[in-house]
């Protein structure tokens, strides 16, 4: 595999950062053009022998190209099943586990980086799943032009990068837009489930989260980590160091 990744905006959020270089098209002096923000820079990573080996041999079966148009899900999975959207499943710990616990459930994953596509396959091989199907794309785009309203049983955000810096919060997966158009795509009952150890994002996620009406929070604030989410090497490292992690999990209403 070795695909670019196109650029999309995170719900409506714009950039008009006046440091970004003109291009081809450029607006004239003084006039800002909407830019795409997104949630992701590529990260350098090598690819292992073992993921270029599953990409080889189990990508066609189990990448879904990215198309700007609705995904029929029973022919992707081969069944027809609850869907639940995971984004930016990084290396696929959490994603293989939980889709070996729940096998009665299919699991539309996307990530844009490239060693994190071929370390979930491997898992899929490793393990014999056959409920994971991956979108190597954007998830913002996934999300907008590939799954139709009311179609996801569920939706899982582990950890998303923290975007530290303040002027790198417009980068952040969890704004309102995005929220909205994340509700507007899960079924009536459907959950979001989000996980941070950053505290002030776990803040963010539940001021944000909070007001968006189609949504409704499943405790009074944070919630207990669900049965289904496994604590993972880098979750465990934090937690031995002190730091805390915070799972928010929200219902459609
Ligand atoms: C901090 S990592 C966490 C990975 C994993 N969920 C975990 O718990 O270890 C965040 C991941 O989200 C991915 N990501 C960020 N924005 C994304 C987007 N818009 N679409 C798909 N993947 C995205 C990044 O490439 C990165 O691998």
């Amino acid at each position: 595999m070795g695909g670019t990744v196109a650029p999309s905006t995170i719900g409506t959020v714009t950039d008009t950062d006046p440091s970004s270089p003109p291009g081809p098209g450029a607006a004239p002096e003084g006039v800002t053009h909407p830019r795409a923000i997104r949630s992701f820079v590529r990260r350098a990573g090598r690819t292992t022998t073992g993921q270029a080996k599953a990409f080889e041999t189990l990508g066609p079966a189990f990448i879904i190209p990215y198309r700007a148009a609705p995904l029929d899900f029973a022919a992707a999975f081969g069944r027809d099943a609850p869907v639940v959207l995971e984004i930016g499943f990084g290396m696929g710990e959490a994603t293989a586990h939980i889709a070996e616990l729940m096998p009665g459930t299919n699991f539309l994953c996307c990530e844009v980086h490239e060693p994190g596509v071929g370390a979930l396959l491997k898992r899929i091989g490793e393990k014999g799943l056959t409920n994971i199907r991956i979108v190597a794309h954007d998830a913002v785009e996934v999300l907008e032009h590939m799954l139709p309203a009311q179609s996801l049983a569920g939706a899982h955000i582990f950890f998303p990068d923290p975007w530290h810096k303040l002027r790198h919060h417009k980068r952040r997966l969890i704004q309102p837009p995005l929220v909205a158009k994340l509700a507007s795509r899960l079924a009536p009952g459907g959950y979001l489930h989000c996980a941070t150890d950053w505290q002030p994002y776990a803040q963010q996620m539940l001021e944000v989260i909070g007001a968006e009406p189609l949504l409704q929070n499943t405790a009074a604030g944070y919630a207990e980590r669900p049965h289904y989410r496994p604590l993972t090497k880098f979750e465990n490292r934090g937690l031995k160091l002190g730091h805390g992690v915070w799972d928010l999990v929200f219902r459609r209403r």
